[in-house]
């Protein structure tokens, strides 16, 4: 890269892959995933090899989020170089797998490109969820998805909180992107989820051509909202949970929370407020497979990135 450009040299794309049933009651990834090993078509691009996996098949069969332990959250350094002897988790050893197919998770021979399709309880709509503000190939791919949606629209959750993120199946990939839509509820599936996820994947997809076959993409900004800080529902001594997400609020995904804005409510009615500094935009509200995780919703800040043109190497 000349320090007189702008513009980043990235390594072309050849090798995406697109992961479904990383939890195996989502069912969009799922099914779509399974639509496109049987039939690829939809999916192929040219000079682009593009490899549907299910992730989590015995949490499919299932139609459970996973067997012994959150798929989504063991692809730790430790998890993924603990001697393979039969008495790990079922995650664990399936994440083992997964990292010597698609990376090794940090190697020049892990896959370019991983989508992981989810679906949310939450009213969230589409989201694209990034692991890092200097990825500057995805964030120019998400400014691509956007402007093809248009008028329909796609937000950006940015998780690189040193505390607050977690080991997904994705981040196995060079550049990994996490697709969440939703409302759906777990083990049913939407005809108008399972489309919104078709169309950006198209888009996604549309992308990584044109980059590969060497279309410049100039500076760009992409708004983003960063995960700050997870809030858990009041709970008792028991960890009973003492109060739900206040109606305000239930469904409000995205929408600004400000101090004293009612949050929760208790069961005999009494209303739990935001005492919090400032703006906060909440997401994942009240998400079905979050309450294990002692979690209510994901409470972000809103920033603009910038992104750097980028063309291929
Ligand atoms: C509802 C759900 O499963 N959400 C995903 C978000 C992500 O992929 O980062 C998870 O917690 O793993
Ligand atoms: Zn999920």
């Amino acid at each position: 890269m000349s320090s007189f450009s702008s513009c980043q040299s990235v390594r072309e794309a050849r090798r995406v892959a697109i992961f479904g049933g990383t939890h195996g009651n989502e069912l969009s990834g799922v099914t779509l995933v399974h639509l496109w090993m049987k039939n690829g078509t939809e999916i192929q691009r040219r000079g682009v090899e593009t490899r549907p996996f299910i992730t989590n098949p015995r949490a499919v069969e299932k139609c459970s989020r996973y067997v012994d332990t959150d798929l989504n959250r063991a692809f730790t350094p430790e998890n993924l170089s603990a001697p393979a002897d039969g008495q790990l988790p079922y995650e664990v050893l399936r994440a083992q797998e997964i990292n010597r197919m698609f990376g090794p998770k940090g190697s020049p021979d892990a896959y370019d490109v991983i989508f992981d399709l989810h679906n949310t309880t939450s009213n969230m709509g589409c989201t694209l969820i990034l692991e890092s503000s200097k990825d500057h190939f995805n964030l120019q791919m998400i400014n691509y998805i956007q402007k093809a949606l248009a008028p329909a629209s796609c937000l950006v959750l940015l998780n690189e909180h040193p505390l607050l993120k977690y080991s997904t199946a994705r981040s196995v990939a060079k550049h990994p992107v996490g697709l969440e839509v939703g409302p759906q509820p777990q083990g049913v599936l939407r005809s108008n989820i399972f489309e919104s996820m078709r169309e950006i994947l198209k888009h996604a997809l549309d992308f990584i051509e044109l980059f590969n076959e060497g279309v410049e993409f100039p500076p760009c900004s992409v708004p983003v909202f960063r995960v700050s800080e997870r809030v858990d529902y009041p709970r008792d001594a028991n960890g009973n949970i003492m109060a739900m997400v206040h109606p305000n609020l239930q469904d409000c995904d995205w929408e600004p929370l400000n101090p004293g804005d009612p949050m929760f409510q208790t069961f005999d009615g009494k209303t739990i407020r935001y005492q919090g500094s400032g703006t906060i935009y909440p997401t994942f509200i009240n998400e079905a497979a979050y309450y294990e995780k002692q979690q209510a919703f994901v409470a972000t800040r809103r920033e603009t990135l910038s992104a750097n043109a980028v063309r291929k190497a």
